[in-house]
Formats: structure tokens, sequence, C-alpha cells
């Protein structure tokens, strides 16, 4: 069995981590490099959590190793901000997998693998935004066919995005057109990013109250993002 690397300083324990390993417990895994974690990637896992009746959404940041994105702070510093940013949120879990396990290649296909060894009895959902659904229809992603055939999605709507059109006008995607991907349109376009708010940091704008109180404070502290490296 691979080591678990899931913190579950947010649950009480029995009960709580009881829920977590039972038959048919509904989590989601929603990655990002959270760099800084924003009130829009909290917004929109507790939105996604309520919506699709999961049991746990766990936030899975993702390591320097990544070689599509170039990462703005050390894992060290976005690990720490997403823990600060869910605490006492008792739905929400922080995964470390890909920031201290995953050895070499970092793609989600090897990091959905994991946690299917780990909840065994669970329904696991990967959650990403619709953008990203374009990417893997345009074949950008790795392991991809394996990734799209053995695990299920939600998809959250963005805008401008015909979410059904990407997967019927993809070669891959269509192919697995039977239910696996779950849609949800928000009902609000919030769109605060983490681009935007490195930028204002940089350009010595103030940020506050688009991410969390303690990470803001956090990156007071810690003197982040005090200038753009693309
Ligand atoms: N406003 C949003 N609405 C829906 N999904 C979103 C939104 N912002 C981000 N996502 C989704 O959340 C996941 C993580 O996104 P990511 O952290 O890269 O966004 P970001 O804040 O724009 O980051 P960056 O600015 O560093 O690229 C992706 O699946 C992305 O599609
Ligand atoms: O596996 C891949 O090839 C792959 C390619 C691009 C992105 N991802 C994953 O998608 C999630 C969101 O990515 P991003 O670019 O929005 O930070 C994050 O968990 C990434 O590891 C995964």
């Amino acid at each position: 069995m691979t080591a678990t690397k899931l913190y579950f300083e947010n649950l009480n324990p029995g009960k709580d981590v009881d829920a977590l390993f039972k038959e048919g417990a509904r989590i989601g895994v929603y990655g990002s490099s959270f760099d800084p974690v924003t009130n829009v990637h909290l917004w929109t896992a507790n939105t996604v959590r309520h919506r699709k009746k999961l049991d746990f959404v766990i936030f899975l940041p993702s390591s320097h190793k990544r070689v599509d994105k170039k990462l703005q702070t050390s894992d060290q510093h976005r690990e720490e901000m997403v823990r600060l940013a869910i605490k006492n949120k008792q739905t929400f879990l922080l995964d470390t997998y890909e920031l201290h396990v995953l050895p070499g290649k970092q793609y989600t296909y090897y990091t959905m693998e994991y946690f299917k060894e780990i909840f065994p009895k669970a329904d696991l959902f990967f959650i990403m935004g619709a953008d990203l659904l374009v990417d893997i229809a345009e074949r950008k992603w790795r392991m991809d066919e394996q990734l799209v055939a053995n695990n299920q999605f939600i998809v959250m709507a963005r805008n401008g995005i015909d979410m059904l059109k990407t997967i019927s006008s993809s070669a891959l995607l269509r192919n697995y057109d039977d239910g696996r991907f779950q849609f949800l349109d928000k009902g609000l376009a919030m769109e605060i990013s983490s681009t935007y708010i490195r930028e204002e940091l940089a350009r010595n704008g103030d940020p506050e109250f688009l991410l969390p109180d303690e990470c803001y404070s956090y990156i007071k502290e810690h003197n982040l993002y005090r200038e753009i490296s693309r």
C-alpha cells in the first residue's frame, strides 16, 4: 500500500474518519497549484461539495516538479497556506501526495490511482474547471486515455466553454460520454485567479479579502510574491 499523505487534522477521530473510509463515500479531489489558494478555490470546492452531495473534498496541491506550469513559491509555503485556508472545515482535507511522495512524473492519472488505493470503497471524482476539459480534449494531458477511462469527473462551467460540445467533438472524450463527466454550473461566474493576486502583490497592490485572512497574513509575514517571475 502506498504511504498515505492525507492530513486528518480537520476530522474528529472516530466517526468522521470512519465516514471517510466507508463504503460509497463520495470524495472529490481538487487539484491545483494553489499559488496561492484563493476564496474562489474555497467557494468552488464548497459549492461542488454541496451540490454534488460529496462527503469530502480533498485539496491536492501540485508540486514544483510539475513540468507544464512554473510555480511561483515553494511547495512548503503553498502547503501551509492550504492548511490555513481549510482549517476548521471538517469536510475539507489536504493531501500532500504530489508534494511529498509521488516519485517522478506528476500526472493526475498516477495520483488518482493512489487515491483508489487509499479509498478502495469510495466513489471518487476529480474536480476541475471546463478549461481543463478543453485541454484534455486537445490531448494536452499525459496518460489521458487511461485517466479518462478509469475515473469520474466533476466539471465546473466556465464562461464561453460549451462542455457538451467539448465532449462530443473530441475523439477521446466522446468514447466516454457515459455519465462519468458530471457538469456543474455554479450559478455565478466569480473570477479571482491566483495570478491576479500574485500580480497585485508584485505591483504593491492590496488583494486582501480575495483570499482567507490567515493566508493573506502568511503572505505578508513571509514576504511572498513580491516579484513576478515568469
Ligand atoms: N473561477 C473559477 N470557476 C471555475 N473553476 C475554476 C475557477 N478558477 C479556477 N478554477 C478551476 O480550479 C482548478 C484550479 O485552478 P487554478 O488554481 O489553476 O486557477 P487559478 O486561480 O486561475 O490559478 P493561476 O492563476 O495560477 O493559473 C482548475 O480546475 C480550474 O479550472
Ligand atoms: O496529468 C496531467 O497531464 C495534467 C496536466 C495539467 C494539469 N493537471 C492537473 O490539473 C489540476 C489543475 O491544474 P492547474 O493547471 O489548473 O493548476 C492539477 O491537479 C494538475 O496536476 C494534470
